[in-house]
């Protein structure tokens, strides 16, 4: 209340502003009055065409803005001026009841002619520098950025905020640029941040309720200012309840996301001399999968599944191979401790919808999800998937592949024979790759491989544990993904402290099922392999931690 208060006495009092005097001939005043305080956090940006029928404009805003809506922009791309005008005057007369700024899209001769409280042009509008003229100083203005190269020169003027984006594909503006995606807005918050730390920068193109977390999570920057909003038009204009729409926009803005818990009060440091402390808590995530026999809802790739659930069962946790659209936000429900496996070892494009659905649903229950791009370099329909995924279906806690499958997602156009994948550089350097990835997804990544490398983007340890067998049988490093889901589901708070005891349980039962007597090759091996899988659990069940001794681990 009392932001909003401050807002409403600086708008009142600075309505007309310089630009009134302008119309009339003048020449606004530098210090004709200060610039009202904005708030941009949620930014609803008109569209006319897009009201549900028997709507007007004037009342879905005014809804919207009892929702929590924070700045308004009138964005009428097919009206004259006259009618331009007198809509503005009408809406203005509404928003400064509530303290809101109006802005004028495109429009510097509308936003005079109005009075309100500035203007949001783009690179084909007039130029900046006159706009700024022509409003004076105090007037609001915000300039679109769609590229790095937009953001360092309107970086380098005195605008008010950038509008970053599209983020996603957008049917509300055919032209607009080539989506960023949140990677994107992020590269351009750093750009924007190196030049001008005190400029706020809001996102628009297709955020609605099921990626605004998402969004704001993914494109927050290492340092620098985060996104101070999110600008919508289609999630509240077409709404038929705007106040809904917008207090559901703000409330999910506000709220952390349910995949980031808080850290945790002491979060475990990734050095040897810790090294005893680490362990331990690897025997107590496999102690609790037994404990509470997770579910893992595995959307799995055929050649794998069989093997996958006997990993998964072997553990203590419980499979559910599933791919029906249907029951996904059930399944994502009906336990207190799940997590969802996608491997997209055997999908084609239709599978893209179900992964998005089964993505989001587990995001919503906060859920941990890994993701495996199985294959993903080998064609352009599999990049595509780990971009669709990536991009556009919400967060995934853990990323995890082969080498090249990282490298792919990396962006690096390693070749992959298939699904098996070529080793090019050292640990070391494979190491800064899977950090920079752990770092630009927020996500945990494990690769596997002689040496796993496991990084959450600041701590990166390597486990050199294992055995040449697991290369031989089909689905052992699929299943991993499940072993992975299992760990989070019951340990969320420190995920690479979860992956580690997978990938622990995981290579440590392989080493002992290579020397167990039965185990005369791959196929014997693969039995043994669940044997040492369920036998470790019950080691831990007891509280036992010997069976660690041999770890080769390491902390980069
Ligand atoms: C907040 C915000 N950001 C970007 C835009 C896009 O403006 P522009 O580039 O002028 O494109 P049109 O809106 O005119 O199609 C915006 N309007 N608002
Ligand atoms: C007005 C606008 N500007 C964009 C840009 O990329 O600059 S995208 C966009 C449309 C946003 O509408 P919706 O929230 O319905 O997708």
């Amino acid at each position: 209340m009392s932001e909003q208060a401050t807002m409403m006495s600086d708008v009142a009092k600075d309505a007309p502003m310089a630009a009134a005097a302008a119309v009339a001939g003048a020449t606004p005043s530098p210090t004709s009055s200060a610039k009202p305080k904005f708030d941009l956090t949620l930014y609803l940006v008109t569209s006319s065409t897009l009201l549900p029928p028997n709507t007007t404009l004037e009342s879905h805003i005014e809804s919207a803005i009892k929702g929590g809506v924070t700045i308004v922009q009138l964005r009428e791309k097919s009206l004259d001026t006259a009618p331009f005008i007198a809509l503005g005057k009408r809406i203005h007369s509404i928003t400064k009841k509530y303290g809101v700024p109006l802005l004028i899209n495109d429009r510097v001769d509308v936003a005079l002619a109005v009075g309100c409280e500035g203007a949001h042009i783009g690179w084909d509008d007039m130029e900046y520098a006159t706009a700024r003229k022509l409003l004076g100083p105090s007037a609001i203005i915000g300039l679109s950025v769609s590229n790095i190269t937009q953001a360092s020169l309107a970086a380098s003027t005195t605008v008010d905020y950038v509008g970053i984006g599209p983020v996603f594909p957008t049917r509300t503006k055919p032209d607009a640029a080539t989506p960023l995606y949140p990677g994107g807005v992020r590269q351009i918050l750093e750009l924007v941040y190196s030049k001008r730390p005190d400029l706020p920068s809001v996102a628009i193109g297709s955020i609605n309720s099921s990626n605004i977390q998402a969004v704001l999570y993914k494109s927050r920057p290492a340092e620098g200012l985060p996104l101070a909003g999110v600008a919508v038009v289609s999630a509240i204009i077409s709404s038929n309840d705007p106040e809904s729409a917008a207090s559901g926009l703000l409330s999910l803005y506000k709220s952390p996301p349910p995949w980031a818990p808080p850290p945790p009060s002491q979060p475990t440091v990734f050095t040897h001399f810790y090294l005893p402390l680490i362990l331990s808590k690897v025997v107590s995530i496999i102690r609790s999968i037994k404990e509470h026999k997770p579910l893992v809802h595995q959307i799995t790739n055929g050649v794998v599944k069989n093997f996958s659930a006997n990993v998964t069962l072997a553990i203590g946790a419980s499979p559910i191979m599933s791919e029906h659209i249907e029951e996904a936000a059930d399944l994502a429900n009906i336990v207190p401790q799940s997590a969802l496996l996608v491997n997209m070892g055997t999908a084609g494009p239709g599978e893209r919808r179900l992964y998005a659905t089964a993505i989001r649903e587990n995001n919503k229950a906060g859920k941990p999800v890994v993701f495996d791009p199985v294959g993903a370099g080998a064609t352009g329909m599999r990049r595509e998937t780990v971009r669709w995924v990536l991009d556009e279906c919400g967060y995934v806690d853990v990323i995890k592949g082969n080498e090249g499958e990282i490298r792919t997602v990396a962006g690096e156009g390693i070749r992959m024979k298939g699904v098996d994948s070529d080793s090019v550089g050292g640990v070391d350097e494979l190491a800064k790759v899977v950090k920079a990835v752990a770092g630009r997804e927020r996500s945990v990544v494990v690769t596997t491989g002689a040496t796993d490398v496991l990084s959450d983007g600041n701590r990166t340890v390597l486990v050199s544990n294992g055995h040449p067998f697991q290369a031989l049988v089909t689905g052992m490093g699929c299943a991993l993904g499940s072993v992975l889901a299992a760990a989070l589901a019951v340990h969320k708070d420190d995920k690479l402290m979860s992956c580690l005891a997978a990938i622990l349980l995981y290579n440590v039962a392989a080493e002992r099922a290579s020397k167990a007597d039965s185990s005369k090759g791959p196929g014997s091996f693969s039995v043994a392999f669940l044997d040492q899988l369920y036998e470790i659990g019950e080691i831990c069940a007891r509280g036992e931690g010997g069976w660690l001794d041999g770890v080769k681990v390491e902390f980069v």
